[in-house]
């Protein structure tokens, strides 16, 4: 599906809908029962220039939204039923608490993949697994400073002592990806750690976000992390995501075009650096 998408619509490029009253274009501004509405008119603007959409589940659960999410997926699904919808809700619980979460993310929200924390190991992410055709994305190197706290500390009781992060993503590519449903989450602030993880799972798509408002690198991720075919799809496919920088592009009444104006900006600057050589 996502190479599907990425081949119709010329795309790497996911947008990520965080939304947030308070940064909402006036005729909406402050008002959480508009979650839908405002999503959903991002969604129109840019349904034909992504490869995929990222809803983060926090910004409606903080808002009682969660129906606002439900009517939002059944959106996206007549509007775009080509785009994965990957569900941002990084789960991660014992195997009885996680068929619940899988539960949610896949039956409740139909969502195509989750993003989930491999903190607590295979058990805790094996349930999501059951449901076949659907992905999951473990963290692996995070955008934020402080992923360095747990995933850049070395093991020192695995042999040669890779770092936590390389673990997971040697984990992923190999023995837990045991239907290819798996997939990472690397930030694009940090571009060495994209490389490194792309050696250790050259075959895995990689869910990139920290472009736009975290002013992570649009080209050093693609050259990091896409690994090219002559059709122009990646062995490996890359998902880079942008939220903020597109949903709040313009807090005016054109904050529609405004959106789709630097989608299509993000989506061009990542398709045109495929050909920008390292
Ligand atoms: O390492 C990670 C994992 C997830 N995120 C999420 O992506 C978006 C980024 O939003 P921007 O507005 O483009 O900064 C947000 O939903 C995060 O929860 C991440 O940033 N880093």
């Amino acid at each position: 599906m996502l190479r599907a998408a990425e081949r119709q619509n010329g795309s790497m490029l996911c947008v990520g809908l965080d939304p947030e009253p308070t940064k909402f274009p006036a005729a909406y501004k402050g008002d959480a029962n508009k979650i839908y509405d405002f999503c959903a008119r991002i969604v129109d603007a840019t349904a034909d220039l992504v490869s995929s959409f990222k809803p983060q589940i926090a910004y409606f659960a903080a808002h009682r939204a969660e129906g606002q999410l439900e009517r939002l997926m059944e959106h996206m699904r007549r509007v775009a039923p080509h785009v994965p919808i990957i569900l941002d809700a990084k789960r991660g619980d014992i195997g009885s608490t996680a068929e619940q979460y899988a539960k949610e993310a896949f039956e409740r929200y139909g969502a195509d993949a989750v993003t989930l924390s491999p903190f607590m190991g295979w058990d805790s992410v094996a349930p999501y697994l059951k449901y076949e055709g659907k992905g999951a994305f473990l963290l692996c190197r995070t955008s934020n400073p402080g992923g360095d706290d747990l995933q850049n500390q070395r093991l020192a009781t695995v042999e040669g002592q890779p770092r936590l992060y390389e673990h997971i993503a040697q984990l992923a590519q190999g023995p837990w990806n045991l239907n290819g449903q798996l997939g990472l989450v690397v930030g694009a602030t940090y571009p060495a750690e994209i490389e490194r993880v792309r050696e250790l799972a050259p075959t895995l798509p990689l869910l990139i976000p920290g472009v736009g408002a975290q002013g992570g690198d649009a080209v050093a991720t693609v050259k990091a992390g896409w690994r090219g075919h002559a059709d122009g799809s990646s062995v490996g496919a890359i998902i880079v995501n942008s939220s903020r920088a597109v949903l709040y592009a313009s807090s005016g009444d054109d904050f529609e075009q405004a959106a789709r104006q630097v989608a299509m900006q993000t989506r061009d600057t990542l398709e045109a650096a495929k050909g920008i050589k390292a």
